[in-house]
């Protein structure tokens, strides 16, 4: 089972990699055996054409190291974070994708122009709010997961499977490693999709919202709230 979902979360990772969401060794995925309390993810720094199953780090929920021999990810709380609060998601996938990036940065949700956006997020894909001076020197920083999960409360994470985190990058998630990094994927698309909409037509908020009332409804998400 573990072996498994090592050789899942390096296929995960190597997926972002292939669908050109990130460079160098910006990113990573991870997945988790609940029944054993165990998370797989990717090691710290290292380039992905060297990653193979046996560098994957595993840990117990509490971030310890039970496997492996190399630092587990930089963003590995997280991670963490998101399996504890989010407690059907099986895989987990941060990236630099340039898009999605760039709403990050800018604070924005990305608003749900059309249904290509609404058959994989119920809702505009929300971003975290901005960090006060407190939480920049705190624990906020090191674990981005306290802001996605201040920011999912009363929002279904199945319902809309990625975030935004403000001045940083996107999470995605999903119930295992590979629908995370098909998440990931399609939230790099609808951030280009919806970034080009509001160049070709700033107006375009007014299909946002009949999505909102219909779509979304139709669909039984579970959320909806406005951008900002
Ligand atoms: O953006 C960040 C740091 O949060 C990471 O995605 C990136 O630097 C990759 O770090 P890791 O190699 O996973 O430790």
């Amino acid at each position: 089972m573990l072996e498994r979902l090592k050789e899942e979360t390096l296929e995960a990772n190597l997926e972002v990699v292939k669908r050109g969401l990130v460079l160098y060794t910006f990113g990573n995925a991870s997945g988790i055996d609940r029944d054993a309390g165990l998370v797989v993810i990717k090691p710290s720094g290292v380039d992905y054409d060297e990653l193979k199953p046996s560098h994957m780090v595993v840990t117990d929920m509490e971030g310890n190291i039970v496997e492996g021999d190399l630092r587990p990810s930089s963003d590995l709380k997280t991670h963490l974070a998101l399996y504890k609060a989010f407690t059907e998601i099986g895989g987990v996938v941060h990236t630099h994708s340039e898009h999605a990036t760039a709403w990050a940065q800018a604070g924005r949700d990305i608003p749900a122009f059309g249904t290509t956006h609404a058959d994989y997020f119920h809702g505009p894909v929300p971003c975290t709010r901005p960090l006060t001076d407190d939480e920049v020197n705190g624990e906020y920083v090191l674990n981005t997961g306290l802001a996605i999960i201040e920011r999912f409360k009363g929002i279904d994470p199945l319902a809309i499977p990625g975030v935004l985190v403000g001045g940083h990058a996107p999470f995605a998630w999903g119930r295992t490693p590979h629908d995370a990094a098909h998440n990931a994927v399609v939230l790099e698309a609808v951030a280009k999709m919806a970034f080009m909409t509001v160049l070709l037509n700033s107006e375009c908020g007014v299909t946002s919202a009949l999505l909102d009332r219909h779509y979304f409804r139709k669909h039984g998400a579970k959320a909806t709230y406005g951008q900002n």
